[in-house]
């Protein structure tokens, strides 16, 4: 490979004759003195114009005056290439291929390596990208439900009429409830409805790994050129991109080129853009063009739902009272519910009994130990110590002196005691209408026997890991 100064000299010498020959010395100075010389390398000398236009304009006007002096300068059969340096200051440069709409310059092998192969006069066939969706994440798998139902509706919408709706569609919320089902679900459709279309899923993660990887190897041109094909550009979790200045500013002009040519692009974030500290204001900006949805946590019917679809698709046999319980106190994401049902499977197989109540709730306690975030009341510990020891709660109330119920009493102001802010003399109130010195007691007992006795430290334990499910 020839220096890039070396493609500075053949240009200027190619200028020098385009100077001598053109007819108007304006021409020139408009049209030819900001190009630059880029790089010459396997017969084809690349180089640099300010923008699209020029490549039109110098294609239309003097292509005849261009083979010239390439042929000249240069020699015979040598190709003309074209860089737009779209920002000056970062050399980001787009490829363009001269010569294909002008018979003065040879023409150039169709190029058809689909992903590798950066061209947007000669775009690829869309069937050589592999557009990365997920086939299993599509609309029809997708359950409706009312924390959704508006984000769904608007990414069907996009998927009927990409880049005429809501362009970009910008889909936020927290982890696992939906967002990358949904766009794949977009893409799929899109696919289906545009097959010629050059549909992209790419994680945040892979696009910035891809352009670091496009810099280091030289290749920073094709990496552009190649997202500038993209007719529906679908990035996952662009929060990635806060803090990575060089990542954004590259994004950014992807973004701009695709949407100024009526692309359409689809993001997801686990935030609002309101909220994407680390990311330019620029390109926040641009984030709330389009439309901005929300994917919120499902709530308790759509987590019913989600079970029964899953549990029907993986050809379980799971009670309804056990769906239920799964879903009133599983309520993070959909993930987790779906690592519920997995669990559940392991545990029937491994321990060769049906999917029972009491086997849901030791797996929900294990999983969601400390998911509630409303905070206990004496009222719950007391509830759910009674539980354990299958003693009544009126029991409690009673002068007995029974050694289960004094336990009980014990435990549960032990328990009141580590998990509220109650105050001592409230807790003896609440339990059994005791006094605060009476709590204080039976909390150093139960500290002390927890202390030396594995077997009822596990108890308490459990009991513990109880009391955050309903
Ligand atoms: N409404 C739904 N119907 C059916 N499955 C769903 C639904 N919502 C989420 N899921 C399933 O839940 C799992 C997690 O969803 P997904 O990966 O799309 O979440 P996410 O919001 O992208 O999470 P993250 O931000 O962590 O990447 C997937 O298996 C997905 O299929």
């Amino acid at each position: 490979m020839i220096e890039q100064n070396q493609a500075e000299v053949l240009w200027n010498r190619c200028l020098g004759f385009i100077k001598d020959n053109i007819n108007n010395a304006k021409a020139f100075e408009t049209w030819f003195e900001p190009t630059v010389g880029l790089k010459y390398e396997n017969k084809a000398l690349t180089i640099g114009i300010p923008s699209p236009f020029f490549y039109e304009f110098l294609e239309e006007h003097y292509v005849g005056l261009l083979r010239a002096a390439i042929y000249k300068e240069i020699g015979e059969g040598t190709e003309l290439m074209y860089s737009i340096l779209t920002d000056k200051t970062n050399h980001i440069t787009v490829d363009l291929r001269g010569g294909d709409r002008s018979p003065a310059l040879p023409k150039q092998k169709p190029i058809h390596d689909g992903n590798k192969t950066p061209n947007i006069l000669q775009e690829p066939r869309p069937q050589d990208l592999d557009p990365h969706l997920n086939p299993n994440y599509n609309f029809e798998n997708f359950i409706k439900g009312n924390s959704n139902e508006f984000s769904r509706a608007v990414a069907e919408t996009v998927a009927q009429n990409p880049a005429r709706t809501f362009n970009p569609l910008f889909i936020y919320g927290p982890s696992g409830v939906g967002k990358t089902h949904l766009i794949n679900a977009i893409g799929t459709r899109i696919k289906e409805l545009y097959p010629e279309k050059r549909v992209l899923y790419v994680s945040a993660h892979l696009f910035q790994v891809q352009y670091t990887d496009s810099v280091r190897t030289n290749r920073f041109n094709d990496f552009i050129g190649f997202y500038q094909t993209i007719d529906v550009l679908i990035i996952d979790d662009i929060q990635e991109f806060a803090g990575v200045t060089k990542t954004q500013n590259t994004f950014f002009h992807i973004f701009n080129h695709l949407h100024q040519t009526g692309k359409q692009l689809i993001l997801t974030s686990d935030r609002a853009p309101v909220m994407l500290q680390g990311m330019e204001e620029r390109l926040l900006t641009r984030f709330k063009w389009g439309l901005v949805a929300e994917l919120e946590k499902p709530d308790v019917e759509l987590r019913k739902n989600i079970l029964r679809n899953k549990i029907k698709h993986d050809g379980l046999k799971i009670p309804e009272s056990v769906i239920c319980y799964i879903a009133e106190n599983v309520n993070e994401s959909v993930r987790e519910l779906e690592g519920i049902v997995n669990s559940l499977l392991a545990y029937s197989i491994h321990l060769k009994r049906e999917i029972d109540l009491d086997l849901a709730q030791r797996i929900v306690r294990k999983a969601v130990r400390c998911a509630e975030s409303k905070p206990l009341t004496v009222d719950n510990i007391i509830e759910k110590v009674c539980e354990h020891y299958k003693v009544d709660r009126s029991s409690i109330f009673t002068k007995t002196r029974k050694r289960e119920v004094v336990q009980v009493r014990q435990v549960a102001m032990y328990l009141a005691k580590k998990h509220t802010e109650t105050s001592s003399s409230k807790i003896g109130q609440l339990i059994g209408n005791k006094d605060h010195a009476t709590v204080l007691h039976a909390y150093k007992i139960v500290k002390g026997q927890v202390d030396v006795d594995k077997a009822f430290k596990a108890e308490v334990e459990e009991i513990e890991s109880s009391l955050h499910t309903k």
